[in-house]
């Protein structure tokens, strides 16, 4: 330094700033492990320290380890000078002849193995803070005894040893911050994940009754399903609420601002369904005095429902994947194709394997349709749900009506839980509206006013009602009657078409015809 108190800098040096250098290059680790290589260089190249070791406790303090190596050695294992110098707390110098002589530790004699006997060993326990039993590891190095000793006495060698305890100890906490952050931050976007799906299951309750195991466990996979863009296949027996659930499905996920569009494909004559999914241009056929948007421009951004997709004709089968495939759709008689983004719902309630093996229904399909397939349970399946189902369906009925406490009594419950419900959860609902107009305000449903199992169509929501048993006398009569009322139904929900009549009652074409003729059904 020079006489006014300025720093003398010689050829780009200052010697009083030497070892600043050296200081910034342990700065620079960004970890506990890089620090200790850093550290351990130091030693090594600047200070001619031949053999060093930096080891480190672990979490639990009572297993000491090294960076790169996978074996630990215990703190409380006197055989190692580690564990005296830890437990001590104060640093030691042996001589490595009698370390070989009185440390039986296999790892530790291994790692002095090659050093010459008449070298020192030095091992000082690193603390995060002075004073306190705080302990990071410990530091170890070997060398002829004056150089150790020196060493181990230097005033630049213990403020290193202090820097780099300070450094460690500063970037484990900062470790330690941003781990526990990190699992704070997984925990509550958990927690949040969990109560988000638990609000969306719970709204789903509202409208999907029930709380057996399969229906809670399907309520389950709708929120899953919902939370991704998957196509969705729902499976299950008529009655078993698959409309219900693909609105539901709708409705928790993203896009319930946009539109839920539904169609039954087998309600619709073949050449007309194109045209209703598809839309078309003015003119694109005779009768299309408009343009019309169809169900894919509709349902963009929303969801589109395709009901019985196993009647789908194989034409439009083709198309159909191919909208999902490309995203795109050509309107009837329109130029451009159109993007649209929407999910795909389809239900169907006949095996769809049996219409792939038949021929009528296409396997690639069938697998892209079924991204995420779901299985509705009967209603024999889960016979605890009935009572809440027809309590609500009674509820339902009086809010309907404008009618008043109607009741349902222990004796008509335990009749619907033993019915059989080939019509599941529409059957038992058409079931209970029959019971309610049979039933007085301010009364209970008697079992009797519950119509005989299996004597009228209570699965089919549109079909004739079983009212009026009492007035029948002629029961060869009845049942043509009910065939006729059954058989004019189906024609009319088909548009008059026989084939697709007689096909969702399992008839032949020509039997179907044959009964047409018998009960005079040709005639309008
Ligand atoms: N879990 C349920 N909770 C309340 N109502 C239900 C439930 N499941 C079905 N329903 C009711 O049963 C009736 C039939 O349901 P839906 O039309 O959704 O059945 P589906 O399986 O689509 O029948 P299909 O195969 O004949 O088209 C509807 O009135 C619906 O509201």
């Amino acid at each position: 330094m020079s006489g006014d108190g300025v720093l003398d800098v010689a050829h780009g040096e200052a010697p009083a700033l030497a070892g600043m250098a050296e200081a910034l290059r342990l700065v620079e680790g960004h970890s506990p492990a890089e620090l200790r290589q850093r550290g351990l260089a130091l030693l090594r190249e600047r200070l001619g320290v031949a053999w060093a070791r930096c080891l480190f406790l672990d979490a639990s303090g009572r297993w000491l380890g090294e960076d790169g190596d996978d074996a630990w050695l215990a703190c409380d294992d006197f055989r190692h000078p580690y564990a005296h110098a830890i437990r001590g707390g104060k640093p030691l110098v042996l001589g490595l002849g009698e370390a070989r002589i009185r440390l039986d530790h296999e790892a530790f004699q291994a790692a002095i193995a090659g050093l010459p006997a008449a070298w020192r060993l030095a091992v000082r326990p690193l603390r995060a803070q002075d004073g306190k039993r705080e302990w990071l590891g410990a530091l170890a190095f070997a060398g002829p005894a004056e150089r150790v000793e020196a060493l181990s006495e230097c005033d630049d060698f213990l403020a290193f040893e202090s820097l780099l305890c300070r450094l460690w100890a500063w970037l484990a906490r900062q470790h330690d911050e941003r781990r526990d952050q990190a699992r704070l931050r997984d925990s509550l976007a958990e927690l949040n994940d969990g109560a988000r799906r638990r609000t969306l299951g719970e709204r789903l309750a509202q409208r999907i009754l029930g709380e057996s195991p399969a229906i809670r466990a399907l309520r389950d996979q709708l929120v899953r399903a919902a939370e991704t863009h998957l196509a969705v296949l729902l499976q299950g027996e008529t009655g078993t609420g698959k409309e219900l659930v693909a609105r539901g499905i709708h409705e928790v996920s993203a896009r319930h601002e946009a539109p839920f569009m539904a169609i039954n494909c087998a309600a619709i004559p073949e050449s007309l369904l194109e045209a209703e999914l598809f839309g078309h241009v003015k003119g694109a056929f005779s009768g299309a005095e408009r343009s019309r948007e169809g169900l894919f421009g509709e349902a963009d951004g929303g969801t589109l429902f395709l009901d019985e997709i196993g009647d789908m004709p194989l034409a439009l089968q083709a198309k159909l994947l191919r909208v999902l495939e490309s995203g795109c759709y050509r309107p009837l008689g329109g130029d451009h194709e159109r993007r649209v983004d929407l999910r795909l719902v389809a239900a169907t309630h006949q095996p769809l394997h049996r219409r792939i093996r038949e021929g009528d229904f296409r396997a690639d399909l069938y697998y892209r349709l079924g991204q995420f397939p779901l299985t509705l349970p009967a209603l024999r399946e889960r016979r605890e749900d009935i009572p809440a189902l027809a309590q609500s369906f009674v509820d339902d009925f009086c809010r309907r009506e404008g009618r008043e406490d109607i009741g349902l009594g222990r004796a008509t419950l335990r009749a619907l839980a033993e019915r059989d419900f080939p019509g599941n959860v529409r059957e038992l609902r058409n079931l209970v509206d029959y019971a309610c107009a049979m039933t007085r305000d301010g009364e209970d449903i008697a079992p009797e006013a519950l119509p005989v199992a299996g004597t009228a169509p209570f699965g089919d929501n549109d079909e004739a009602s079983g009212a009026g048993h009492e007035e029948i006398f002629d029961l060869r009569r009845a049942l043509r009657d009910y065939e006729a009322t059954l058989i004019r139904q189906r024609l009319a929900r088909f548009d008059g078409n026989r084939t697709l009549a007689a096909e969702s009652l399992g008839l032949p074409k020509r039997t179907l015809a044959h009964k047409c003729r018998q009960l005079q059904l040709d005639s309008p």
